[in-house]
């Protein structure tokens, strides 16, 4: 025995004392480090000064050492092989060391096997001398093992083991299967609910139920769009090809009737006796789920739910302590999360490295046949593939998920807290699809973010907006379709298609919108600003109603959340729990995210040739600058859509004076802020103390909330208060960065006019045959070179 192994042992001890390992931990690690015959023979003596001070501590150490010895070697080989078959690398159980199985004996070995007891801890180890000590070799496939091979088992086809393991799962004392059912934690790695069925060591059975309807609950949230569908099939396949390499595989099925029949069906073909599942927070899927569990309970099926969506489940939220004022902004969210703290968040878990099979599989369909993928065929036959470029843009791996944070936090993180609204550079994670269906969790992205050496606040405090999202959308389920305040519900808004299309299909004549809008469409994605610039363009110039943007971001995104999405558009409607205190302008906002006009260039390609002066603005742009660049407005470039933008927004600032007033019942006199009816939940928390709310008989509560300036004040000359930004970095910015613009863009005119009088006069010059002027080089012609020296003038 080497001194390094003893050492290593004894430092384990001073952890199990410290309470950072225990019993059945510290007992597999003497196994590892001493082997097998050097634990049998030192282990009792080591643990000998136990005895006076951690009675009870000792015993239990001693009853795992006299149970593990006193186990038949082959029937622990048995058990070992049954439970994992095909790869027992270390990484699945030093995950399984952390936890353990509750139900059994202390010193089982098929315990000890999940306590991170691999085989290599089982069988015979080398001792000191390097040669195998006792005990039969170990046979796979009947050829005998080499030495390198024991612990790391590869999978053995048809194998007198494998037969032996069927026939042990058959036997009626063998755990029954669990019911792994996925619906949005498609991941390996720390996913509580995979862990939690690894601790019942039994069989697992991973499913994957569908059933659209339920999937959509009214109907109205449209929560399964065409996009997040696609992207659901790739994860899908990519989940599969994850669980293969751990010796399992997914079992999907169409969930028809519904998921309970399903679910119903598979207890009674697999015999399984518990479903593990993690929650979900939208109000219809939770009801849904809440009906499973209590049918299956009584039916005598164990149901255990895991809550690792969001970094808090947002059931458990409530406002005591902090009162009802703010509500909606997520410093409020926050304030609530710390006075009523819930469970720790914990420390994120490793991935098993195999899984244990049930004797036999359950049958399911094809996953094409849930029709997560479909592709519209032409009416020659030939697919419309919509999602090529959606491919192309993305790994939907839960490999992908972790080399995209790998890269964000080389590099993006860095750049993150300025200039996170930056269109043409990659600044944001781009996790949001990953974080959406659950491959990638929040809790361990939350992790790595606290590890990067910026710790970047502003990026943590995201996942906190995340959490707000479910919570409203608990609180308020009609959140998707219906606004929150009652007066907005009457605003009226346009209903011209044609600008909605328009809209849609990026073809506004606002090439900011436009590249935005084209961004959506290719690939399923664009970041938190230009959702923000095109949701402000919608609204507030083309005064469509937030839930058409809702539902078209709901069917392109490949992100799609209702939570998130309907929380943002209520925002942005003026509608929702806060107000967005500001309005994306069309044309300034580039300056913020996208200075030199990359973006634009990138997704519209028709503008390409425009100078960086115009590439925003093209129909500001000189007749001869546009051939020049070949864009033909209203050919090949559409006109815009709306031209009169402070007139469309003016009208849009008296439509809500306008309801406001109709429905006065609902704006404070005092404050003029609006008045939002409260859920019950948070008028019983706020019972007590309601001095922030105002009681309209009976049980209505109202509260006010956020309103932005111009509402409250009611003002008719909305200049001075005016939320139209050219981007939210800071108001002053805006400014100063529109002043230069505006030089700039004179600058350029006067340059073009300057250009077109040299060219007059030269062709006057040549039609009178006259001698040509010297050509002007004055700064009207090079506004960007350098001052020229007194001297150099006078030359
Ligand atoms: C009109 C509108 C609609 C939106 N719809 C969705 C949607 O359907 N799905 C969605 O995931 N996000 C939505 N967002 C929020 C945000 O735009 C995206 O989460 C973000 O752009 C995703 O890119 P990222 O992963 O690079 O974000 P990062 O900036 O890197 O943020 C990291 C993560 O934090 C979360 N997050 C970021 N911003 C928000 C936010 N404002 N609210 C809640 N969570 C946030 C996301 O999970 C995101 O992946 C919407 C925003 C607006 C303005």
């Amino acid at each position: 025995m080497s001194v390094s192994a003893m050492s290593e042992v004894r430092l384990k001890l001073r952890d199990l004392l410290l309470g950072l390992e225990d019993a059945e931990g510290f007992f597999c690690l003497c196994l590892s480090a001493l082997g097998e015959r050097d634990t049998l023979a030192l282990f009792l003596d080591l643990i000998k000064p136990l005895a006076s001070g951690h009675v009870q501590l000792y015993s239990q150490l001693s009853a795992i050492h006299t149970n593990y010895f006193s186990r038949d070697e082959e029937e622990a080989l048995e058990v070992a092989i049954a439970l994992s078959l095909h790869d027992t690398n270390q990484r699945s159980f030093d995950q399984l060391a952390e936890r353990g199985s509750e139900n059994r004996e202390p010193g089982d070995p098929e315990k000890l096997i999940q306590k991170g007891c691999t085989l290599k801890h089982i069988r015979p180890q080398r001792d000191s001398t390097d040669t195998y000590t006792s005990g039969p070799s170990l046979v796979v496939d009947d050829v005998p093992l080499k030495n390198e091979d024991r612990g790391h088992l590869t999978k053995p086809k048809k194998s007198r083991r494998h037969r032996k393991k069927q026939q042990m799962l058959k036997n009626p004392s063998a755990p029954r299967p669990v019911l792994l059912w996925l619906r949005r934690d498609l991941r390996m790695w720390d996913n509580p609910a995979l862990i939690g069925c690894l601790e019942l060591g039994a069989p697992i059975i991973p499913v994957f139920l569908w059933n659209a309807t339920e999937e959509e609950g009214s109907g109205l949230t449209k929560a399964a769009g065409g996009a997040s569908k696609y992207w659901m099939h790739q994860a899908l396949v990519c989940l599969n090809r994850s669980l293969e390499e751990r010796g399992s595989h997914l079992v999907t099925q169409r969930a028809e009737p519904s998921s309970l029949t399903a679910l119903q069906a598979l207890v009674a073909e697999t015999g399984a006796g518990t479903v593990v599942a993690t929650a979900l927070y939208e109000p219809w899927l939770q009801e849904r789920d809440e009906a499973v569990w209590a049918t299956l309970e009584k039916q005598g099926v164990k149901c255990h739910i895991y809550h690792s969506y969001c970094l808090r489940d947002p059931n458990t939220v409530s406002t005591r302590g902090v009162g009802l004022r703010g509500i909606g902004s997520v410093s409020h969210f926050i304030s609530c999360c710390n006075q009523n703290p819930g469970p720790g968040i914990g420390a994120p878990l490793d991935a098993p490295g195999a899984l244990p099979s049930p004797s036999s599989w359950p049958q399911g369909c094809p996953l094409t046949q849930l029709e997560l993928a479909l592709m519209p065929v032409r009416k020659d036959g030939t697919v419309i593939d919509w999602a090529a470029n959606i491919r192309q843009a993305w790994d939907f791996s839960e490999e992908g998920a972790q080399a995209r944070l790998e890269t964000f936090l080389k590099d993006g993180v860095y750049r993150y807290e300025k200039e996170s609204c930056r269109a043409d550079v990659p600044n944001t994670s781009c996790l949001s699809p990953y974080l959406h269906f659950g491959q990638l969790s929040v809790r361990s992205l939350l992790w790595d973010a606290r590890d990067a050496r910026c710790r970047p606040q502003k990026f943590q405090r995201k996942f906190a907006w995340r959490d707000l999202a479910y919570w409203q959308l608990c609180l308020f389920p009609d959140l998707p379709w219906e606004s929150l305040r009652p007066p907005y519900k009457a605003l009226p808004w346009n209903s011209d298609r044609a600008h909605l299309k328009a809209w849609q299909r990026g073809r506004t004549g606002y090439p900011l919108v436009d590249a935005a809008m084209r961004q959506l469409w290719l690939t399923g994605w664009m970041n938190n600003y230009m959702r923000h610039v095109a949701a402000s363009f919608l609204i507030a110039y083309l005064h469509i109603a937030w839930q058409e943007g809702y539902r078209w971001f709901q069917d392109t995104l490949v992100d799609a959340d209702v939570a998130i999405d309907a929380m943002m558009w209520q925002n942005g409607g003026m509608c929702g729990l806060d107000h967005w205190n500001f309005v994306m302008h069309p044309v300034d906002a580039a300056l913020t995210c996208d200075p030199n006009g990359n973006y634009v260039r990138q997704w519209c390609p028709e503008l390409k040739g425009l100078p960086d002066d115009f590439i925003h603005k093209p129909w500001m742009c000189p007749g001869s600058v546009l051939r020049r660049a070949g864009v033909i407005l209203g050919q090949n470039y559409p006109e815009r859509v709306v031209v009169e933008l402070e007139e469309r927004r003016a009208q849009s600032l008296q439509d809500v004076r306008m309801v406001r007033k109709r429905f006065s019942e609902y704006v404070c006199q005092q404050t003029g802020c609006d008045l939002l009816p409260l859920p019950t939940k948070l008028v019983q928390e706020a019972l007590g103390s309601t001095d922030d709310l105002v009681q309209r008989g009976g049980n209505e509560f109202l509260l006010p909330v956020i309103t932005r300036m111009e509402f409250r004040l009611e003002l008719e000359d909305t200049a001075s208060h005016s939320a139209v930004l050219k981007g939210y970095v800071s108001r002053k910015r805006d400014e100063k960065i529109a002043f230069l613009n505006k030089c700039d863009f004179t600058a350029s005119v006067m340059y073009e006019n300057a250009q077109r009088r040299e060219r007059m006069e030269k062709n006057h010059c040549m039609l009178e045959d006259l001698q040509c002027p010297p050509t002007n080089r004055g700064r009207g012609r090079h506004r960007n070179s350098r001052p020229v020296s007194g001297a150099a003038q006078q030359r």
